[in-house]
């Protein structure tokens, strides 16, 4: 038999929920439901072409929701460490795939995220990690945004955290109102950040262009 259980990572880490990302049950049970609606659809589920159709889809769907099962606090704490840095640090560009929770339709784009140390840095891997893991759920940008910083301040408690997400809903492009480039953009800030000279500081370096 396939073996389906993995860690959300592939790793040993502490933080690493094991997750069972093809709960077998889970798989058969989602895969009828989509039989189902193959029918309802007019489509014939039998056809060679969808014959693996529900068990796929059940699986997607399992793989682009394994966020709930990842502990992103945790995964901070596995990788902090005691440093005298106190300038912005900033992870930019970060991608952002995700689900909105009102078709269930993908929204995706960037992430970038600041932080300014308050005696721990952070490993650098974590904090698009802590983004995947709020991401891969049923999200609205906004409370996907929001998680973000307060998993950061919460569990490094640094002295400011600034996140910025911008990103395409394709509930807006494929259907819906069908626009095709319009782009969404939230963000959200605690301490340091509330000011206006450090909050012009993170915005100018997620602007600036090296090369
Ligand atoms: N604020 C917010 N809205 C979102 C997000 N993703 C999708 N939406 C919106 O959720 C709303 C749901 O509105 P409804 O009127 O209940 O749904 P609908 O009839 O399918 O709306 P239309 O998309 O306008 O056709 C829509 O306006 C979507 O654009 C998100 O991340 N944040
Ligand atoms: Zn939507």
């Amino acid at each position: 038999m396939e073996n389906n259980t993995q860690d959300a990572f592939d790793e040993e880490n502490e933080g690493y929920v094991k997750i069972d990302r093809y709960n077998t049950a889970k798989t058969a049970s989602i895969s009828s439901h989509y039989t189902d609606i193959l029918t309802q659809l007019g489509e014939d589920p039998q056809r060679e072409g969808l014959l693996k159709t529900p068990e796929r889809v059940a699986k997607s769907l399992q793989y682009l929701t394994h966020g709930y099962a990842i502990k992103p606090a945790e995964i901070l704490r596995s990788a902090m460490f005691k440093e005298d840095y106190s300038q912005m640090v900033v992870v930019k560009d970060i991608e952002v795939y995700s689900m909105c929770e009102h078709h269930m339709l993908p929204f995706f784009g960037k992430a970038h995220i600041a932080y300014i140390p308050n005696g721990h840095i952070v490993g650098l891997s974590k904090i698009p990690r802590v983004v995947d893991a709020f991401a891969r759920r049923l999200q609205v940008q906004e409370r996907l945004t929001n998680e973000i910083r307060d998993c950061i301040q919460e569990t490094l408690n640094p002295a400011g955290v600034a996140v910025v997400i911008e990103c395409q809903h394709l509930c807006m492009a494929m259907r819906g109102i069908q626009k095709q480039n319009s782009v969404t953009t939230t963000s959200a800030f605690t301490g340091e950040f509330a000011k206006d000279k450090t909050r012009a500081e993170f915005l100018r370096l997620i602007t600036a262009r090296l090369h």
